[in-house]
C-alpha cells in the first residue's frame, strides 16, 4: 500500500504527447499536452524527432503537475503507453537517435516485405508472431535503419546501438539515459515487432536470423505492470518515482475500458482506428486478416491475448482535411461542415494514405475519392471522410465476429474522434449494434496509469478498477437495412480500386 494520493500516465501518441494525472477513482485530475513535427521527407516516409518527443515529456510532466497544484512526491508511480511500432534506434552512450524514428504510417519498407512474401517467409511470421510480412511493424523498420544508416550495422553488431519503440525509448531516458537507463519493453508492444514470439514471450531467433538483425540490440521484454526502474533527475518527477506501467496504447485503451474477459472489446477512435478483443490465454489466429496480440500480462500472471483490427488512417484524414486542405480549421469542426449535406451524394473517400492495414493488408494501396460530380461541395466531402472510418470499422468489426464466432452485441469506443457524434450515428448504423462511448475519452492514458498502479498497490486488484467505468452516450442503429447494404457495397468497389495502386520500387 502506498500513501501517495495520485498516479500519473505519459501518452506518447503520433501527433501529440501527454501526461495525465488520476486520483484513486480513476478521475482525471491534471493533464498537458503537447504536439510534435510530422516529418514527411518523401511520398510514404512519415518520421518523428525522438530527441523532440523526449524534450517534449518532460515539459508536459512538469506543465501537468502545476496545473493540478500537485507535488511531485504526491505521485504514486508513472505508466507509459506509446503510438506502437514507431521504431527509435541510438547510440547508448550519447542518447543520440542514429536517425529519426520511422513511424508506424511510413510504407518504405513495402518492397523488404514484398520480398519477404516472395521467399515465402510469412507464413512462419504470422504462425509465431500473429502478424503478417507488413511495412507497420517494427523489424522491417530496424531492418531498413540498419541497411541504410551508415555505421547503424557495425554500432548494433558491437552492441552501442539500441532500439526501441516510444516505451522503451522514453523509459531509458526517464530511468537516466545513458549509463544509467533501463533498456526494456513490454510484451503488447513487443507483439508488434515481428519478431517475439506469441508463446515464449521472447525474441525469437529463426525470425532476427530471416530478418539479419542482431539481438543485442532489442531490449529486455517484461510485464506490462511492474516496476522496471525508477525515475532521473529533471523529469519534473520526484527522483526515485516507481516507472511500473507500459503498453502499447490500442492495449493500453483495452486495459483502460476495462476488457478484462475473454469476448470483452474496444474501438480506439484516435490518428488511427483499433479495435481490440480479449481472447484470454488463447492464442486466437484469424482467418479473416486480423492480428493476434498480446493484450496484456500483469505481474506474473499469465498473458492475455487478443485480436486486433488495425486501421491506419481515422483522425488524421480530418487533420488532412484541416493541414492540407484547409477546409476546417480544428478537427471538431468537420462535423459542422459534414452536417451542412444531408449525406455523402455518392462519393466514397478510402484514405489508403499507408496502404491499406486489416482485414486487406495492401502495402500498395494507396487513396482515393471517388463518386465527384458536379453537384459534389466540401460538406460531401467532410462527410465521406468521416464515413470512411465508419466503414473501415465495420470491415473489422465483420472480420472479428467471424473469428470469434459470436456476434457482439454493443461496441464500446473511446478516443479524441469519438467525440463525433455524427460518426457515431453512422458507425452504429453500419455496425447494426449499439455504439456505447466511455466517459473517459482518453482510456489509453488511463490504462497505463491503471498498469502503473496496480504494480505499486495504489490499486489492490484489477477487478476492483471496474466500477470507476462509465458511459457517456448510446447510438442506436437507425439506418434501413438496404441503404446500408447498398452504401456498404460501394465502399466495397471503392476499395478495390484503390488496391494495388503503387507500382513497386
Ligand atoms: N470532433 C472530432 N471529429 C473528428 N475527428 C476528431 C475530433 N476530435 C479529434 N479528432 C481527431 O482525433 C485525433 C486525436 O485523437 P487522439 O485520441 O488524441 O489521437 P492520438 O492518440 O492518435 O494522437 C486527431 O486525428 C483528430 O483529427
Ligand atoms: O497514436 P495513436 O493513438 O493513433 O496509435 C497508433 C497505434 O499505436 C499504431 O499501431
Amino acid at each position: 500500500m502506498t500513501d501517495k494520493q495520485y498516479v500519473g500516465a505519459i501518452d506518447q501518441g503520433t501527433t501529440s504527447t501527454r501526461f495525465v494525472v488520476f486520483d484513486t477513482t480513476g478521475a482525471m485530475v491534471a493533464s498537458h499536452q503537447v504536439e510534435h513535427r510530422q516529418i514527411y521527407p518523401e511520398p510514404g516516409f512519415v518520421e518523428h524527432d525522438p530527441m523532440e518527443i523526449r524534450a517534449n515529456t518532460a515539459g508536459i510532466i512538469a506543465e501537468a503537475l502545476k496545473k493540478g497544484l500537485i507535488e511531485p512526491d504526491q505521485i504514486a508511480a508513472v505508466g507509459i503507453t506509446n503510438q506502437r511500432e514507431t521504431t527509435v534506434v541510438w547510440n547508448r552512450h550519447t542518447g543520440r537517435p542514429l536517425y529519426n524514428a520511422i513511424v508506424w504510417q511510413d510504407t518504405r519498407t513495402a518492397d523488404m516485405c514484398t520480398a519477404l512474401k516472395q521467399e515465402g517467409h510469412e507464413p512462419l511470421f504470422k504462425e509465431k508472431t500473429g502478424l503478417p510480412a507488413a511495412s507497420y511493424f517494427s523489424g522491417p523498420k530496424i531492418r531498413w535503419i540498419l541497411d541504410n544508416v551508415e555505421g547503424a550495422r557495425a554500432a548494433a553488431e558491437k552492441g552501442d546501438a539500441l532500439f526501441g519503440n516510444m516505451d522503451t525509448w522514453l523509459i531509458w531516458w526517464l530511468t537516466g539515459g545513458p549509463g544509467k537507463g533501463v533498456h526494456v519493453t513490454d510484451v503488447t508492444n513487443a507483439s508488434r515487432t515481428m519478431l517475439m514470439n506469441l508463446e515464449t514471450l521472447a525474441w525469437d531467433s529463426e525470425l532476427l536470423k530471416i530478418l539479419d538483425i542482431p539481438e543485442k540490440m532489442l531490449p529486455r521484454i517484461m510485464a506490462s505492470s511492474e516496476v522496471y526502474g525508477h525515475a532521473a533527475q529533471n523529469w519534473g518527477l520526484a527522483p526515485g518515482t516507481p516507472v511500473s506501467g507500459d503498453l502499447g496504447d490500442q492495449q493500453a485503451a483495452l486495459f483502460g475500458q476495462v476488457c478484462f474477459e475473454p469476448g470483452e472489446a474496444k474501438n480506439t477512435y484516435g490518428t488511427g482506428c483499433f479495435l481490440l478483443s480479449n481472447t484470454g490465454q488463447k492464442i486466437i489466429h484469424s482467418n479473416h486478416g486480423l492480428l493476434t496480440t498480446l493484450g496484456y500480462k500483469i505481474g506474473n500472471e499469465p498473458p492475455v491475448y487478443a485480436l486486433e483490427g488495425s486501421v491506419a488512417v481515422a483522425g488524421s484524414l480530418v487533420q488532412w482535411l484541416r493541414d492540407n486542405l484547409n477546409l476546417i480549421r480544428t478537427s471538431p469542426e468537420v462535423e459542422d461542415l459534414a452536417k451542412t449535406v444531408a449525406d455523402n451524394g455518392g462519393v466514397y473517400f478510402v484514405p489508403a494514405f499507408s496502404g491499406l492495414f486489416a482485414p486487406h493488408w495492401d502495402s500498395s494501396a494507396r487513396g482515393l475519392i471517388i463518386g465527384m460530380t458536379h453537384y459534389i461541395n466540401k460538406g460531401h466531402i467532410a462527410r465521406a471522410a468521416l464515413e470512411s472510418t465508419a466503414f473501415q470499422v465495420n470491415e473489422i468489426f465483420s472480420a472479428m465476429e467471424k473469428d470469434s464466432g459470436i456476434p457482439f452485441k454493443s461496441l464500446k469506443v473511446d478516443g479524441g474522434m469519438a467525440a463525433n457524434d455524427l460518426l457515431m450515428q453512422f458507425q452504429a448504423d453500419l455496425v447494426r449494434v449499439p455504439v456505447i462511448r466511455s466517459a473517459v475519452l482518453e482510456s489509453t492514458v488511463l490504462g497505463a496509469a491503471y498498469a502503473a498502479g496496480l504494480a505499486v498497490g495504489f490499486w489492490s486488484k484489477k477487478e476492483d478498477l471496474r466500477r470507476h467505468w462509465k458511459e457517456n452516450g448510446q447510438w442506436q442503429p437507425e439506418m434501413a437495412a438496404a441503404l446500408r447494404d447498398k452504401m456498404c457495397a460501394q465502399w466495397d468497389k471503392a476499395i478495390k480500386r484503390a488496391a494495388g495502386w503503387k507500382e513497386e520500387g
